[in-house]
């Protein structure tokens, strides 16, 4: 019964969904489409979109989101960031 075995993204998968079309953002290594929820979020689209195809894990906990958002964003859930890529991204990495 149980769904126990995840499906796992790549990186360079999620990094595609980058788009109005199809909009995938990362929290907490979980990966969530968020294409149908753009315009429904309170937050608005904008900040959604600016995070789409990449870690928004920092920005979504500095929002300090309620626990109804929180459980909310379950229902976003299609999978998982594969484990072999599983880094935290570093800030200034590509800064110059
Ligand atoms: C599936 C993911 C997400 C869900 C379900 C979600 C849901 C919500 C909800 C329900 C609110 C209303 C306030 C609250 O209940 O806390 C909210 C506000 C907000 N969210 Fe999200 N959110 C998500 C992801 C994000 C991300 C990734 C960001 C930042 C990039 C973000 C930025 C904001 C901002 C700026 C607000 C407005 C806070 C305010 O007006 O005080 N959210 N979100």
């Amino acid at each position: 019964m149980a769904d126990a075995v995840p499906t796992y993204y790549t990186l360079d998968e999620i990094q595609k969904h980058n788009n109005s079309k199809s909009t995938w953002i990362i929290i907490h290594n979980k990966v969530y489409d968020v294409s149908k929820f753009l315009e429904e979020h309170p937050g608005g689209e904008e900040v959604l979109r600016e995070q789409a195809g990449g870690d928004a894990t920092e920005t979504f906990e500095d929002i300090g989101h309620s626990t109804d958002a929180r459980n909310m964003s379950k229902d976003f859930i299609i999978g998982e960031l594969h484990p072999a890529i599983d880094k935290k991204p570093q800030p200034g990495i590509n800064g110059g």
